[in-house]
């Protein structure tokens, strides 16, 4: 049986996000005790954080597994000791251990080896490609099987739960199952972080030093929190020439294209160019009906055809999003023991749809590509044709050809009665321009996520 604490995990990360889960759950460690669990935080960040944001969900969590006697829970600090950072030949890496005062004194410290904290289930197997990840999933798979090689780093960009956190577990899964002794450690750039505060504090910061350039492969997760962190950029900096210099593996991700993440060194913004930065975009509707598939046999949901269709094309938020839908629907039908139909999709899912249905108009898309690019509606419906609103009005278009169900002479009509043709040429210059411009694609991807979310 499931230690009571790993149990109330699998509920929490279906809770969370996968970077709150990843940052602040997974790196507590758990002790229960009779009618007490004691979750140990190893910094006084994580345990404010926690503290503060996350333990309704983790009580929540806990009711479920134990609903008829919860226990007590306990949230106090644990030392993060950086160990055996020089152990010969650790069967699995030994990065950090935790140790606290009491537990030690019970004679009750938990003892891990390396915490990896990679997901077992985010591997390649799992992720569905498609036009909008082909490229990354392909660069991947490359990266997994000749790390340190020449994409390296390995930087991957775009919107939230568009799968970089799943890519980057993937390539770092396949790289233990090759090679179980890799020492692989993926991290939040915020618990990076956190974890050199502590060690600062603590007089170990050599030990962290080596620690990190000791590793086969470094993930770091959504680096556009290094933003303005002097400090951790300087020893980010430096660890990473070293990782590199011994063509080890570095990965990362952000939210945007690297050069455009503000309060980051531009010797730190140069660097991550030099391996490999590809963008993974907004699934298109049959990588979502793919996905939806997936995930329901996955999660054990009969899902027939017909109704991921239907999902797909209402919800056309990230791939989070659409996961979040399947497991509503599939709880709404084992519930009332029902077998999916549209019908009852459109209840389980009243509100999602509704919500996505109101936002997404056609006078909602020109309203907030206008104050995207800071021109006035009136300026998108006009004649003028100077670049400055020509541009925005094309993309307008384009974002209003792929997110409603209005027909081309529809969407002319409602732009100032253009014709369906200087619609259709938006679409295919949009097009075009995204494949050739990475700022414009990031205009669009950007927008797309403002409206749908
Ligand atoms: N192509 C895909 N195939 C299967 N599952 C996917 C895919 N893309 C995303 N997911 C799932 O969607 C969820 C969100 O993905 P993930 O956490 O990797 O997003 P992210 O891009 O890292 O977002 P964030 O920046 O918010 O962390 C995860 O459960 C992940 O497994």
């Amino acid at each position: 049986m499931a230690s009571l604490w790993n149990q109330a995990l699998k509920h929490l990360e279906n809770d969370l996000n996968g970077q709150q889960f990843h940052t602040w759950i997974l790196p507590l460690q758990a002790i229960e005790e009779e009618s007490s669990i004691r979750l140990l935080a190893p910094s006084t960040f994580i345990l404010d954080w926690v503290n503060k944001r996350l333990m309704d969900n983790i009580r929540n969590a806990i009711h479920i597994v134990a609903p008829t006697n919860p226990p007590e829970i306990q949230l106090e600090i644990g030392d993060y000791v950086l160990d055996n950072v020089e152990e010969p030949e650790p069967t699995v890496p030994q990065p950090l251990q935790t140790k606290t005062k009491k537990a030690e004194s019970k004679a009750e410290a938990p003892s891990h080896g390396i915490k990896s904290n990679l997901n077992p289930s985010f591997t390649f197997e799992t992720f569905v490609e498609g036009k909008a990840n082909q490229l990354a999933a392909a660069a991947a798979r490359q990266v997994a099987e000749n790390p340190g090689g020449s994409y390296n780093p390995f930087f991957i960009y775009g919107g939230v739960g568009l799968g970089k956190t799943h890519l980057m577990h993937a390539i770092g899964n396949k790289l233990i199952k090759d090679n179980p002794k890799a020492r692989v450690v993926y991290l939040h750039s915020e618990r990076f972080v956190a974890d050199m505060v502590n060690a600062l504090r603590h007089n170990k910061i050599d030990e962290f030093k080596r620690f990190y350039r000791s590793l086969d492969a470094l993930l770091i997760d959504d680096i556009q929190f290094f933003a303005n962190k002097e400090q951790s950029q300087e020893e980010f900096f430096h660890t990473f020439n070293t990782l590199l210099e011994g063509n080890k593996q570095v990965i990362l991700t952000s939210d945007r294209f690297p050069k455009e993440v503000d309060g980051l060194e531009d010797r730190l913004k140069s660097r991550f160019g030099w391996g490999l930065t590809i963008a993974v975009e907004p699934p298109e509707f049959e990588m979502r009906v793919a996905i939806l598939l997936k995930k329901a046999a996955e999660f054990n949901v009969v899902l027939p055809d017909e109704v991921a269709f239907f999902i797909a094309k209402r919800l056309r938020g990230n791939v989070r999003d659409l996961e979040g839908a399947l497991k509503r629907v599939g709880a709404y039908a084992q519930f009332t023991q029902q077998t999916l139909t549209v019908d009852i999709v459109k209840e389980a899912l009243k509100d999602l749809l509704a919500l996505q249905q109101k936002m997404v108009t056609l006078e909602n898309i020109q309203k907030t590509v206008a104050d995207y690019y800071k021109i006035r509606v009136a300026d998108i419906l006009s004649k003028r044709r100077s670049r400055n609103v020509a541009r925005p009005r094309q993309i307008a278009m384009a974002i209003a050809k792929e997110l409603t169900n209005h027909s081309l002479p529809e969407i002319g009509d409602a732009f100032g009665g253009r014709d369906h043709t200087t619609v259709l040429h938006a679409v295919r210059k949009v097009k075009e321009l995204r494949e050739t411009d990475h700022h414009i694609d990031e205009d669009f991807n950007s927008l797309v996520r403002i409206i749908t979310n």
